[in-house]
């Protein structure tokens, strides 16, 4: 029989902070299968929001330090950190509406104000980025008026299968994908109506079948318009991310689409600033379209600064190439300033979840 109890380990681990949402693990729930053999050897599950948490190495540190200040006479201290994305409580405007996808866990809306901000490549390598932490991940072009995931990905020519009424979503990547440059010829124009583009919306998201996903991510179309709406009158959507780049005319153009999230209650995750910066070859940055006009902008907003993502030759080469530059080249400077405002996305989710407000508190 190990000397050590699990109530011990428990009351140990009642001193570590979720750095976040600034409860102990053990209040938050997220403390599980704890194991005690007899050399008092201790292992236990951190149960985490998102498999793209920032603070994993933080709070594996934490909970090893923690436990064996309290018991001293512990053995070898093993944390696995699994993760469970969990999805929105039942207050808020989650509550009001019904989900269509039910086994979709998350659902994101990527917005601009104006267009070539950036959009479609911040929406493709976040969604790409959230899949290689361990995430299960769609991505839908709602950008009827000019799709760019066929191109993105590499799959022009490819064609969805169909299965009792159902579309089979394709995938690559990790990431599960439905554009309408999949359903036409990429040279017959399609000329959307607003009802139009609002059934065609309406069937990605009840005809497509999408299965279980921690994260739905819609790269929408510049602007504020009617796929938008419809994107909010039939999703509960769990909030949105707002792409500018720092130049005073784009940030004008974003103020309209924050203002419009928030006026039919989508929590605004965050800004993402795109090509913030060119990065020069001895490593100094030219902030050619002006500097810490994202962040400010974020400031005066009350909301936060996802990430910035500096211009390089390999993003636009990504976009054209069919192989994301967070695939082609995941090193890169572009690269990993994508996979730090995925987990911050991924952390706001988290938190807004967490607390079950949707952003409201
Ligand atoms: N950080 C970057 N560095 C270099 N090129 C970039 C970067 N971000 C986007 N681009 C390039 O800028 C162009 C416009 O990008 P994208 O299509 O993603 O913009 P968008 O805002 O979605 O545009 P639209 O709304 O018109 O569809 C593309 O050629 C893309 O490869």
């Amino acid at each position: 029989m190990p000397a050590i109890q699990k109530s011990a380990v428990l009351e140990a681990l009642k001193t570590v902070m979720e750095p976040d949402l600034k409860k102990d693990l053990v209040s938050l729930n997220m403390v599980q299968d704890i194991s005690i053999d007899e050399e008092n050897n201790i292992s236990f599950s951190v149960v985490l929001t998102t498999p793209a948490c920032p603070m994993k190495d933080h709070i594996r540190q934490s909970c090893i330090a923690a436990v064996r200040e309290h018991l001293p006479e512990a053995g070898e201290i093993t944390v696995n950190l699994p993760s469970k994305v969990t999805s929105g409580g039942s207050c808020g405007h989650h509550g009001e509406k019904t989900n269509p996808l039910p086994g979709v866990r998350n659902i994101v809306a990527v917005a601009s104000g104006k267009g070539g901000v950036g959009k479609s490549t911040v929406a493709v390598n976040l969604a790409v980025s959230l899949a290689k932490t361990g995430a299960s991940v769609g991505l839908v072009d709602a950008d009827l008026y000019g799709p760019s995931v066929p191109t993105m990905f590499g799959l022009e020519n490819a064609r969805p299968a169909v299965e009792n009424k159902t579309i089979i979503p394709l995938e690559k990547y990790g990431v599960k994908l439905m554009s309408i440059g999949f359903l036409v010829e990429s040279d017959s124009p399609v000329i959307w109506r607003g009802p139009m583009a609002s059934t065609a919306i309406k069937q990605f998201i009840t005809d497509v079948a999408w299965g279980e996903l921690d994260y739905l991510i819609f790269d929408l179309p510049p602007g504020t318009g009617d796929i938008q709406l419809t994107l909010v009158q039939t999703l509960p959507v769990t909030g949105a991310v707002i792409v500018t780049t720092p130049q005073e005319v784009a940030l004008m153009d974003v103020a309209k689409a924050v203002t419009m999230f928030r006026k039919v209650n989508v929590p605004i995750l965050g800004l993402v600033e795109n090509m913030s910066y060119y990065l020069l070859p001895d490593g100094s940055k030219d902030y050619i379209f002006g500097k810490g006009g994202g962040e400010k902008f974020a400031r005066a907003q009350a909301i936060e600064l996802l990430g910035s993502v500096p211009i390089g030759g390999v993003v636009r080469e990504g976009g054209d190439s069919g192989m994301p530059v967070t695939i082609e080249h995941p090193d890169s400077e572009p690269s990993q300033a994508f996979l730090h405002a995925a987990q911050e996305t991924a952390r706001q989710i988290s938190m807004r979840n967490a607390c079950g407000c949707h952003g409201n508190c």
